[in-house]
């Protein structure tokens, strides 16, 4: 059983052509112009993309005493619905500590719900010897070469430098990637503990207590500790310019060091937070909070010229009685907000209809420069021969007002309820088989999705070692002759 794509333009990460793409069962046989095949796809006045690559969810994540309410099936049937076909959530270790438990949990909780492809990034929350054992088995066994760092959260989440520094040089080892969330958890808690005391307990205390800088300072020393411990670095929901100049700096000086801005922060601002009405705000906690059109144009130019690379989500959906336990006390709010549905269209919107991103550099940010970090391309974030058939077809003349009455995901609230969005996928393609036709009742199909292994990255680690042993410190040797003696 064949499909074929027919009549619509092409857009990779490279370029734009017509053509029309020949899919035999999970892979894409070929490309090329008149094919045929059994069933047709209509892709015409419609471009035809890799399907979207979402690297930063939280489903049904623990966190701050509750559960994130998104779980594995609404998440991923809302991210097909917008055009993404594969998400990476972030698998955090329990009370045991135990980073191989962990994965095991969330493939119990993930399995039989996922109607897209999933992977994880294992988070490190501390360090001892059980941890640095694992992590080979977390890399080798169950093909996860992305570990995760909290420099925030104190008292919870958060791991200290020389922890980040030891995990980092294990990663080193094992050919793995440290993530980090960039935020000086000390100041942030010292802050927090100073807004409460002078009375500012709503929403906007939030947005007060994690000023850029807090942000910057901790992107700076991130890189700097990646730099000693001879790894590559990503940094996740990259939000300021403080933070994006230190991972401009860092390329610029030649380190691989990747930046994912969020849709959000791209496209909301801090004046949410002033909102009179506490639960709209509340809606909008997250970390780093949204900022100002000074950071905002600071991120669209980075990913235009290059210096970051991904636009994620961050999808950590409470509901709205959860964000009520913050009431009081805005250190109490869960943060997060969610987007999974909508980054595609965002980004087409906001981006590609302004002029700020040409098509291709869209198809980059949401899918090829992710797949290529991951080590996953070309089976995913490409059109290539070969690779899997996660295709969209996109189409820009769907236009719809985004509302929490027709969203796929089950959260009681849309942070961005009432925009309009510009275009949408008319049909979405996970492994060859359609999981969202557009006004077609699409239904989600839980437990069709599959695990995504992930090899280690051979090729930068050899890369970065051979230049680190070749700039090693060296003793040298001198003529004892022509050595002073000493007093
Ligand atoms: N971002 C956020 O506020 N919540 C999810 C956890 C995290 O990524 O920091
Ligand atoms: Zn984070
Ligand atoms: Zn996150």
């Amino acid at each position: 059983m064949t499909k074929v794509i027919k009549n619509g333009t092409i857009v990779t990460a490279d370029r734009q052509w017509k053509a029309d793409v020949l899919i035999e069962g999970e892979k894409i046989a070929q490309i090329g112009e008149n094919l045929s095949g059994d069933e047709v796809i209509d892709a015409s006045d419609a471009y035809v993309i890799p399907g979207g690559i979402d690297p930063h969810t939280h489903l049904e994540m623990p966190f701050m005493g509750t559960t994130a309410a998104e779980t594995f099936e609404s998440g991923t049937f809302a991210a097909a619905a917008g055009g993404t076909t594969m998400l990476v959530d972030f698998c955090l270790p329990g009370e045991d500590g135990s980073l191989l438990n962990a994965i095991d949990e969330w493939d119990r909780k993930s399995r039989d719900q996922i109607c897209t492809d999933i992977s994880y990034h294992m988070a490190i929350t501390g360090w001892n010897e059980k941890i640095w054992g694992e992590m080979e088995a977390v890399v080798k066994d169950r093909g996860i070469n992305t570990f995760k760092h909290f420099m925030a959260y104190k008292g919870a989440l958060m791991v200290e430098d020389d922890e980040m520094f030891a995990s980092f040089r294990r990663c080193a080892e094992l050919g793995a990637l440290p993530l980090v969330h960039a935020e000086n958890g000390d100041i942030v808690a010292a802050k927090q503990e100073q807004l409460l005391a002078d009375g500012i307990t709503g929403p906007e205390g939030h947005a007060y207590s994690r000023p850029p800088e807090v942000e910057g300072e901790a992107a700076n020393r991130a890189i700097m500790i990646a730099d000693a411990a001879g790894t590559p670095l990503y940094i996740v929901h990259v939000s300021c310019e403080q933070a994006h100049e230190a991972i401009r700096r860092a390329r610029q000086k030649g380190m691989r060091v990747y930046g994912e801005p969020l849709i959000q922060h791209l496209t909301l601002d801090e004046s949410e937070y002033f909102n009179k009405d506490w639960q709209y705000a509340a809606r909008r906690v997250m970390s780093p909070p949204f900022r100002n059109k000074m950071h905002q144009d600071s991120l669209w130019a980075g990913l235009a010229s290059g210096s970051l690379q991904v636009v994620a989500t961050d999808h950590a959906a409470f509901s709205d009685e959860q964000k009520r336990m913050g009431v009081g006390d805005f250190t109490r709010i869960p943060n997060g907000t969610g987007g999974l549905e909508e980054r595609m269209a965002m980004l087409w919107t906001k981006g590609v209809d302004t002029g700020r991103l040409t098509p291709e550099e869209f198809v980059a940010a949401t899918s090829t420069n992710i797949a290529k970090i991951l080590n996953i391309y070309p089976m995913k974030g490409g059109l290539t021969v070969g690779g899997d058939a996660d295709v969209v077809v996109w189409d820009p003349s769907i236009k719809r007002t985004v509302s929490v009455a027709t969203q796929k995901s089950i959260i009681d609230y849309n942070v961005f309820e009432g925009m309009e969005l510009s275009a949408a996928p008319r049909y979405t393609l996970s492994r060859g088989e359609v999981i969202w036709a557009h006004g077609q009742n699409s239904q989600p199909q839980p437990g069709r999705g599959k695990f995504v292994r992930r090899n280690p990255f051979a090729s930068a680690s050899k890369a970065l070692s051979k230049w680190k042993a070749l700039n090693t410190p060296r003793k040298i040797e001198r003529d004892p002759m022509n050595i002073p003696a000493g007093v």
